[in-house]
């Protein structure tokens, strides 16, 4: 078998579904192999950037791992805002990327698309993988490739596969799938004793969930864990939508998510009042808890993430997230611990948009799309940054893929597509104007891949959320783009609504159309946002005062 075969078989087997792709010629031999084998199938972009969200939406939705394929040196370093994005946000990404020969990378001549030294790409890559290999070499490689795809999927981070031009039909044997990487049951043992003690002794613990809990496929476990000691559960602001598939959340006492100060004062103070955060899979970033006014003590939390456990001061290393949640369920009681929490407040989820003639505000988001959800049932939504991610956290219960954490413009329209490659469902995909200059023309691919998502873009001919934090801004000014006229040329259908009558019927005309894309593009007015948004940025701006005294 060629190493080319070998490592396409080994991406499956490690759970890959499919391979986004721009050529170029150090990867073309591999190309090559990828169209001829169809063992993955190959979905090509426009713009390298898009591969990397498309791919990582795809991991997030089907749970296995996402891979692109690139060129060396400028496909490979154009990714790299997308892979930092997946390091960050905890998703197990594969990055193919082409590189030199061994006879031309000693030719002695500066090769094309190299920077400073022919190993750059493989330097700037060290900061943004956890696990990286270059298959220069037959005989080493497939223990090389075990240990990296090992990595990609225990870590949940991008690895960096390097595949010399000059090697991809070299024969190399099958890559073997490695057992799961040894720890030590007793330090999990030890750990999981001294959770439940300080669990049970604590007065108002709360449990707080957030991505790993996903990214390792224990959702379910998670909410028996939830069930069986009975304790309220908050999500992050990156794990929002968490236990929200059918079922899962049921007998959960889930109080919604933590805003800090944007948030329902009820919810904000189960986690600032509490005496035991219990944080399972928890980023413990500023999107997450920069927003509380009170400055929250983690030391007095119990913290499992990144495979590691912290109870106070000491700190379990290697402690896999599934191996503690399991040994918390076997020494948690086989009925619930405590007496129900009091009955979670419904978080609020505008509804009863009133299809009038009244003008659009960026606040009639969130409540034509409850409404729809309310009707249709939940929908894959994808959001990019942007006050469409402040309406996004308003929606009802349905699955949500956005990039909470790192927050970089230009994930939603290219990670749409990924979605439904990866689902082959329809989905929702919610974008500013300002994101959608950046990527949205990936969706020009749409009717070659015969893909068909619904796109809404608040159009506030401004980058709102720089306006929002710093009003005195005059270069957050965008324009008006009129992106609706656009659709049509790209093979989709545009809608310009101004009005919530105009955008009801472009939402029923959307949905009641497939085959094609549909681009509604809400217009509000300059400096509209969402009630959201503007208790986040009140919130952060009272924060910022307070701390500067
Ligand atoms: C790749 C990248 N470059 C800049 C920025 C910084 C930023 C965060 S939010 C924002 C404005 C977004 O404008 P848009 O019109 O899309 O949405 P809205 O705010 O609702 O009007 C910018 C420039 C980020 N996060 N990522």
């Amino acid at each position: 078998m060629t190493l080319g075969l070998s490592l396409l078989r080994a991406l499956k087997s490690h759970g890959a579904r499919e391979i986004f792709g721009i050529p170029g010629d150090f990867i073309l031999p591999l190309f090559k192999q990828i169209e001829e084998s169809a063992i993955l199938p190959l979905i090509t972009l426009s713009h390298e950037p898009g591969l990397g969200f498309a791919a990582d939406a795809a991991a997030r939705m089907h749970g296995g791992i996402g891979v692109v394929a690139v060129t060396y040196g400028a496909g490979a370093l154009n990714t790299v805002n997308a892979v930092a994005s997946a390091y960050a946000e905890r998703v197990p990404l594969v990055v193919l990327a082409g590189c030199p020969g061994e006879v031309e990378a000693h030719s002695g001549l500066l090769l094309h698309h190299q920077v400073r030294h022919v190993d750059s790409q493989w330097r700037i890559f060290g900061e943004i993988t956890c696990d990286r290999v270059r298959l220069s070499d037959p005989q080493t490689a497939p223990a090389e490739l075990a240990r990296v795809l090992r990595s990609c999927r225990e870590y949940s981070q991008p690895v960096l596969i390097e595949v010399p031009r000059d090697m991809t039909l070299a024969p190399m044997a099958e890559v073997p799938v490695l057992p799961e990487s040894a720890f030590s049951a007793e330090a999990v043992a030890e750990c999981a004793d001294e959770w439940m003690a300080r669990i049970q002794g604590a007065q108002r613990p709360v449990l707080v969930l957030d991505v790993e809990i996903r990214r390792f496929g224990i959702e379910a476990r998670v909410a028996e864990l939830a069930r069986r000691l009975q304790l309220p559960v908050l999500t992050t602001f990156m794990g929002r939508g968490l236990l929200t598939d059918a079922g899962t959340g049921e007998g959960v006492q889930l109080h919604g998510t933590y805003l800090g100060v944007a948030g329902d004062a009820a919810t904000t103070a189960l986690l600032d009042e509490s005496d035991l955060p219990v944080m399972l899979g928890a980023i413990l970033s500023d999107n997450n808890f920069g927003v509380s006014a009170k400055q929250l003590d983690f030391r007095r939390a119990l913290i499992a993430a990144h495979r590691e456990a912290r109870v106070g001061h000491h700190l379990y290393p290697d402690i896999p997230l599934a191996a503690l949640v399991e040994a918390l369920l076997e020494r948690a009681p086989a009925v619930p611990m405590r007496k129900a929490h009091a009955p979670a407040p419904s978080p609020d989820h505008p509804r009863g948009l009133v299809a009038d003639d009244t003008p659009l505000r960026a606040g009639d988001l969130s409540r034509a799309l409850n409404d729809c959800i309310a009707v249709h049932g939940p929908i894959n939504v994808v959001s990019d940054i942007g006050d469409c991610l402040f309406a996004a956290l308003e929606l009802l219960p349905t699955p949500l893929v956005a990039p909470g954490y790192y927050a970089t413009m230009g994930f939603g329209v290219p990670a749409g597509i990924g979605a439904q490659v990866a689902t082959g469902q329809r989905c929702l995909i919610l974008v500013g104007d300002g994101a959608f200059q950046m990527t949205g023309w990936e969706l020009g691919n749409c009717p070659r891949l015969g893909l068909d998502p619904i796109v809404i873009v608040l159009n506030n001919q401004t980058w709102e959320m720089i306006r929002a934090f710093q009003t005195e801004s005059r270069c957050a000014a965008l324009g008006d783009w009129r992106l609706a006229d656009c659709a049509d040329a790209l093979g989709g259908r545009g809608h310009r609504v101004h009005t919530r009558r105009q955008f009801k019927s472009a939402l029923d005309a959307a949905l009641a159309e497939r085959g094609r894309f549909q681009l509604i593009e809400l217009m509000v007015p300059p400096g509209d946002s969402t009630p959201m948004l503007q208790r986040f940025s009140e919130g952060i701006r009272a924060l910022r005062a307070r701390a500067a005294g």
